[in-house]
């Protein structure tokens, strides 16, 4: 981690050191427009619509999307992954997209050892299985990506291929999966062309299948091992499309994020592409915490999480590495960002005592993405990380999710007089908006501004100050639009739903009696993204940033 006087910050010239700062994420929280369909507007947000009237200059927005945030491109959503990277980081940082975009594009990605690894088995007739997220969300994995690679790999010998795609409906719209796995049928008939044997061979909704995350439900990803591994699952058809469709029918209330497991059979009803020895196992998804658990099923010998059944000796391999502590998988097929000196580390090195909180789903958020991809504690003695166990029902039938819980941790973290830095992650705004419900939306914001305004009040109690900001939009647009931005509707006339985040930029509000009053927000910096909160942040805890963060947003002026 480098000597202590590598990490030395010098102290901020107008903020003192001593009193708690803390620092809340609202997750899918962006400032948009103010329209019917913006569940953060139409929520009862009374107290943080005061903190932008109130306080004009310490109140702004930051941008949150695209290449602000190390995207490929300014299409692109923001997410929590490059979002949370960002603010941790205090740097912009090329990520997953980007980089498989590139070793796609320079052919390093069948190169490198990765491939080369899995190459191995293409040689002796194994089959290679693709595992991953069916869209083009830009969040988890791109069809386009897949559909190259997929390519590639058979014009480099393998000539078995079986794909087990998981649908989305959340990074994208519900009902899209359909459009997707004709694309990919598409794409396998021209392979099948080529003379390669390839086939889809099972899937799954995301949320149901495979793609948990953070040990959330290991269930999810049992389903997932029977039905890709072991060619196991209770629906059956001789086509995905199929399965799609049938699945539909028979439950009319499932989606493309809930569908359950589906395998693929011949006409004897034999599944057409379980795991076996000898194979090799892609995950194509670039992102990390919906497929670590998966890679540790692939991974550990000694896995115990479930029942495999069996564990096929296989040549396995991540689109990248997903953790980097872990070292998990050892292969991947392209070097993951290098996100190093980051905030967590100057701050503890400072020797700040910090309390790092959410719930199960955002846990790793603000511990793993925020220390850049690493899962480990910086420090033990300076650091308290505590999750709050989430609910496991889908979120629009609990919109509070557990964010009074995680409030009331927080605020004994404050009182407590224990710690230096308290960072916690609000789910709601982000979960409940990836469910498409405006009415739990309406709760799940309503309970974000109640549980703000009581920490803000704690922080004034002890002397503190605060900063609230937010990883990407997401609540605050709920409808799907057409290209003049008019909300679009189905055949009855309702809205159709928008699950995915938005491409808005996000409040950061700061403010407490430890502020001096001469602090303020600068005004030259319009462009500021993500990765300038975190110079922010630093300097209100009292230190200068390191020279080579993005600047920090605040000016101290004379009085
Ligand atoms: O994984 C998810 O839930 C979504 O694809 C992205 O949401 P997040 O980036 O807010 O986690
Ligand atoms: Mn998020
Ligand atoms: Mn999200």
């Amino acid at each position: 981690m480098g000597s202590e006087c590598e990490f030395a910050l010098k102290p901020h010239s107008a903020i003192e050191r001593g009193k708690p700062f803390l620092l809340i994420i609202m997750d899918g929280w962006g400032e948009n427009l103010e329209d019917d369909y913006n569940g953060v507007h139409m929520a009862g947000t009374g107290f943080l619509k005061s903190l932008k009237t109130g306080y004009p200059d310490r109140w702004r927005t930051v941008k949150a999307h695209g290449t602000a945030v190390g995207l490929p491109s300014d299409a692109d959503m923001g997410n929590s992954e490059v979002g949370h990277n960002a603010m941790g980081a205090g740097k912009v940082i090329s990520q997953g997209a980007a980089l498989v975009d590139n070793a796609l594009a320079n052919g390093n990605i069948f190169t490198d050892a990765g491939f080369e690894y899995i190459k191995e088995t293409f040689d002796n007739g194994g089959t290679l299985h693709l595992i991953g997220l069916l869209s083009d969300g830009g969040v988890h994995s791109r069809y386009d990506q897949l559909e190259l690679f997929m390519r590639g790999a058979h014009e480099r010998g393998a000539n078995k291929i079986r794909v087990h795609p998981l649908t989305d409906g959340r990074d994208v719209p519900d009902g899209s999966s359909v459009q997707f796995v004709e694309q990919l049928e598409k794409d396998l008939a021209d392979l099948r062309a080529k003379g390669c044997d390839a086939r889809i061979a099972s899937g799954g909704g995301r949320m149901h299948v495979t793609m948990d995350r953070y040990e959330a439900d290991w269930k999810i990803v049992e389903r997932g091992w029977h039905a890709h591994v072991l060619g196991e699952a209770p629906h059956k058809f001789q086509s995905a499309l199929e399965a799609l469709v049938e699945l539909k029918k028979a439950d009319p209330k499932t989606n493309d994020q809930y569908y359950p497991p589906w395998v693929i059979v011949d006409k004897d009803g034999e599944a057409v592409g379980p795991v076996q020895d000898g194979d090799a196992v892609v995950i194509f998804n670039f992102r990390a915490d919906r497929v670590v658990e998966l890679s540790k099923a692939f991974e550990y010998p000694d896995f115990d999480k479930f029942d495999r059944v069996r564990y096929p000796k296989v040549h396995f391999v991540g689109m990248m590495q997903y953790d980097g502590d872990l070292k998990l998988p050892a292969r991947y097929l392209v070097t993951p960002p290098v996100i190093e000196k980051t905030s967590g580390i100057y701050l503890v090195k400072n020797g700040v005592r910090t309390f790092a909180c959410s719930e199960t789903q955002k846990f790793g958020h603000v511990t793993f993405f925020w220390n850049g991809n690493r899962s480990g504690k910086l420090d033990d003695k300076l650091e308290t990380y505590f999750e709050v166990p989430s609910d496991l029902c889908p979120f629009n039938e609990k919109p509070l999710m557990k964010a009074r819980e995680i409030r009331d941790a927080a605020k004994a973290a404050i009182l407590s007089g224990k710690h230096d830095y308290i960072r916690i992650n609000f789910a709601n705004g982000d979960m409940v908006g990836h469910t498409g419900v405006f009415d739990a939306v309406l709760d799940a914001c309503s309970v974000v501004d109640e549980c703000v305004k009581d920490l803000v009040d704690a922080i004034d109690s002890v002397g503190g100050s605060y900063m609230i900001t937010a990883d990407h939009g997401n609540a605050d647009d709920m409808v799907q639009r057409n290209k003049k931005n008019e909300p679009l509707r189905d055949e009855k006339g309702n809205p159709l739903p928008l699950t995915s985040h938005t491409l808005a930029p996000v409040p950061v509000m700061i403010g407490g009696p430890a502020l001096p009053s001469n602090v303020r927000f600068r005004r030259d910096l319009p462009k500021a993204g993500l990765a300038n909160i975190t110079a922010t942040f630093m300097n209100m805890l009292g230190f200068e940033a390191p020279s080579d963060y993005e600047p920090s947003l605040l000016e101290v002026v004379r009085l």
